[in-house]
């Protein structure tokens, strides 16, 4: 059990571009932060979200009311760092309670130097994303026994207005890895923590545009050998590494500007390689195809989504992360939609009809979140052996 200091909390606010403020306590790192505030429904997981780098640029707002009362670990990380620009919670319990945890959610916000406010209405922010839409914030943490003053409201709203838009932005390359990898470690067990792949079966490279260890991990556990590409890769270095398949990350920021990651998977997924996109990767390579995507009003971000299969009519609960979508009137003729979402109806998964890939909106590797549309990834292998055969 570890408890978070009491007694020493300083002040901190969250300014909308709109100009909403709302006054809270800081429970991370002192300073600045602005981003594109969004909304997420997922009950646990805050560890997995803050370091998922689709997240990068963007200050999550939790709409479970309490974060942070099972403590942070070393293992469920899903980057080398936290990538969310902030955190938005209710309320920090005081004591945090498992087995696993070795620090409390607020020493790890500081060690991240991550900025994070609790206190405020959460309900009340997110009713107002909901209905105006995703929008750019600022939060404001201040030094301890320092006040709110109209002028540092002031200079966080202006900050807010001045951050830049989301939709145009190409985040992918900036979070990307410089040099490729390999990659064998497997999905976590309880007692025996993360395996090791010994008899690779399969070698697929993965293009990194900001990619989740347990996508890599899921990969690994199917005998999958991973070799992870910078997202700049062209098509021309990923043939010489012959490849049975080909991986397209999730990543932060709009898929539409990455013209790199559409140019290199329009050439692999014509030259046959079996294929694989994942979020951001599903919007690669629907680009790739002809298609267009759209920014969404406040996309989607939680746990608990409802996807059909059109296939066979299977709901699943998925986990989500984006605020872009590929846009179905603009599906080219060769590819059609395998799974749709029962929130809004838009696009989850798309099929090639001509070519051996397919894609997913949301998130088969949850982390956090259910495992219901984790056959995806049986999928990719299936494809590749069919290749092989
Ligand atoms: N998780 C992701 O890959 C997100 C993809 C893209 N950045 C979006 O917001 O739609």
């Amino acid at each position: 059990m570890l408890l978070s200091p009491q007694g020493d909390s300083s002040p901190a606010i969250l300014a909308l571009a709109d100009g909403t403020v709302f006054v809270g306590t800081s429970i991370g790192a002192t300073g600045s932060t602005c981003g594109e505030v969004v909304f997420n429904t997922a009950l646990t997981g805050y560890q997995e979200i803050l370091t998922d780098p689709s997240y990068e640029r963007q200050i999550v707002t939790l709409t479970y009311p309490h974060i942070g009362n099972y403590g942070v670990n070393a293992e469920d990380v899903e980057a080398a760092k936290v990538h969310a620009a902030g955190l938005i919670i209710r309320d920090l319990p005081l004591v945090a309670s498992s087995f696993r945890a070795d620090m409390t959610l607020s020493q790890y916000l500081q060690r991240e130097n991550t900025v994070g406010i609790a206190d405020i209405d959460t309900r009340k922010l997110t009713r107002l994303l909901r209905t105006k839409g995703a929008q750019n914030g600022c939060i404001v943490a201040l030094e301890q026994g320092k006040e709110v003053t109209p002028a540092v409201i002031e200079r966080a709203v202006a900050e807010a207005r001045k951050a830049p838009a989301m939709a145009g932005l190409d985040l992918a390359k900036d979070v990307s890895v410089q040099r490729s990898y390999d990659w064998d470690q497997t999905e976590w067990k309880l007692g025996s923590g993360y395996g090791q792949l010994h008899q690779p079966k399969y070698h697929v490279v993965a293009f990194d545009y900001g990619v989740k260890k347990n996508i890599l991990r899921m990969l690994a556990e199917r005998g999958c050998k991973v070799t992870v590409v910078p997202a700049k890769t062209p098509a021309a270095e990923v043939r010489k590494l012959q490849p049975d398949g080909v991986f397209l990350s999730n990543g932060p920021g709009d898929p539409e500007p990455c013209d790199y990651a559409v140019d290199a998977t329009r050439e692999l997924v014509e030259d046959g390689y079996p294929t694989f996109g994942i979020c951001l990767g599903h919007q690669i390579l629907a680009l790739a195809s002809g298609a267009k995507t759209f920014k969404m009003k406040f996309g989607h971000h939680g746990a608990n989504h409802p996807v059909k299969d059109l296939d066979n009519g299977r709901v699943s609960i998925t986990s989500q992360n984006h605020g872009f979508a590929v846009d179905e009137k603009t599906l080219p003729k060769n590819m059609r939609a395998t799974h749709v979402s029962l929130f809004d109806g838009t696009l989850q998964g798309l099929e090639r009809t001509d070519r051996p890939a397919f894609c997913f909106q949301g998130h088969p590797e949850a982390s956090p979140g259910p495992h219901d549309i984790g056959y995806l990834f049986d999928k990719f292998t299936a494809l590749m052996d069919q290749k092989k055969k």
